[in-house]
């Protein structure tokens, strides 16, 4: 493993070509030199996927307010900047839970990536570990949580909480046996999300095919054989594999909502059977309330992710980054808050920083990242990102991301 790992030195968004001395070992293949940005593998994403599938992914909730006012919260500050700092010697490292990361950055999970991509959870699983940056697999993932956690023994896993005391033991019991050290507990999915969007696009769970989905296939050639095709020969019809302790029924089975069972009795007693079971490293996320991150805190969670699910869940709900001052108020400053939704770019994530999380991460864009280039694209948009980190922090003159703080943000008045 590298000491250091100089993300920022990837060779991407500057204003000059990169040479083969100042890319830090870093290469960017050809078809991604266009791709400047994280918002170009959007646009890239929505021509290569088939249009349910982008739907499946691009969306939020009824009118979809959450989800854009997740990104719109970024306008709500203005930068100060400060000048004349020497900074050449800055550095994205961050530590967390007593292990140092390349950056502050890492993969939100996301559920079924391997339909948008070939392998989807594994490539961002790899991709992050190349970059030592973490990655969250998700519970609703169609790739065996072993398999994630043998390519990438840093990878966090994230649960669904079954809805049984008995089947909670059995996962978390699973999950520990397989490596992970960090569990996620996702805490805002008491019931689905009124996702109407997917409705429309025809994206469905069980998938059911029809003509329809076959001419989707058809005009996306490159998914229908590098991704559909290729993983059904290769893997057989994708499961559900990780919900619970055993494998889950196939993506096209008529019961697959069993696998998404009723979790809106769930309460804080489930968080304590988590907490006496797992002895690794907690985190809850989606967590938006300032008493909720101190009930977290209080039932032993080592941390928590501020999230409105990516704008999935209810709409309406509060902007990530909005809420994130009261929960960093209600915890202290010293307690892991992490945070994620609407993060596009690399002064978003400073934004967050400079707010009080401690670390920032990132949905949508990798799994179009994947979808567009594979594991390449993955590494590609970790690139981006970070690149645009560091050259943020030069213009506001820090060192470190610990360094920023509400002094370098001046709230517009409204
Ligand atoms: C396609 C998709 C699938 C998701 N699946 C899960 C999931 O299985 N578990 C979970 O906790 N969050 C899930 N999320 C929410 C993300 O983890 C994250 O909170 C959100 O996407 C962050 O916002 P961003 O996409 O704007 O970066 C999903 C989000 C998307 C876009």
């Amino acid at each position: 493993m590298q000491d250091e790992l100089r993300l920022q030195d990837y060779p991407i968004a500057s204003h000059t070509s990169p040479t083969k001395s100042n890319t830090g070992g870093w290469q960017v293949p050809q078809r991604l030199r266009r791709v400047l940005s994280l918002a170009d593998f959007e646009e890239a994403a929505r021509r290569h996927l088939p249009s349910p599938i982008f739907a499946y992914v691009s969306g939020g909730c009824e009118t979809d307010r959450a989800l854009h006012g997740s990104e719109d919260a970024f306008a709500d500050y203005d930068w100060i900047p400060r000048v004349f700092i020497s900074t050449s010697r800055r550095s994205l490292a961050t530590t967390l839970f007593d292990e140092r990361w390349a950056a502050p950055i890492g993969i939100a999970p996301m559920g079924v990536s391997a339909l948008s991509a070939y392998r989807g959870d594994l490539i961002q699983t790899q991709a992050a570990a190349a970059a030592q940056i973490p990655a969250i697999m998700s519970g609703s993932s169609l790739i065996r949580l072993e398999d994630i956690a043998a390519a990438n023994p840093k990878a966090w896993f994230q649960a669904y909480v079954p809805g049984e005391p008995e089947r909670i033991d059995a996962l978390v019991d699973r999950v520990a046996a397989a490596g992970f050290k960090t569990l996620v507990v996702t805490a805002d999915v008491p019931v689905s999300g009124n996702r109407e969007n997917n409705i429309r696009a025809r994206f469905s769970t069980p998938l059911r095919p029809s003509v329809r989905l076959a001419w989707d296939g058809i005009t996306h050639p490159r998914w229908l054989f590098g991704t559909a095709f290729k993983t059904i020969l290769r893997h057989g019809v994708p499961h559900f594999e990780n919900s619970h302790a055993t494998r889950g029924a196939p993506i096209i089975a008529s019961n697959v909502m069993r696998e998404f069972g009723a979790r809106d009795h769930l309460n804080w007693a489930h968080v304590q059977q988590i907490r006496e079971r797992w002895k690794g490293r907690l985190v809850i996320k989606g967590i938006l309330a300032p008493e909720d991150a101190q009930m977290a805190r209080q039932y032993g969670a080592d941390g928590i992710i501020v999230s409105n699910h990516g704008g999935r869940q209810l709409d309406g709900a509060i902007a990530p980054l909005r809420a994130l001052p009261d929960v960093v108020r209600a915890v202290g400053p010293d307690y892991p808050v992490m945070i994620d939704g609407g993060f596009r770019r690399g002064s978003d994530v400073l934004m967050a920083l400079a707010l009080g999380a401690k670390f920032v991460f990132v949905g949508r864009p990798f799994n179009y990242a994947g979808a567009v280039a594979g594991q390449a694209g993955v590494t590609h948009a970790i690139g981006i990102l970070a690149t645009e980190m560091a050259r943020n922090m030069a213009l506001l003159g820090v060192l470190n991301p610990s360094e920023l703080g509400p002094q370098h943000l001046r709230q517009r008045s409204r």
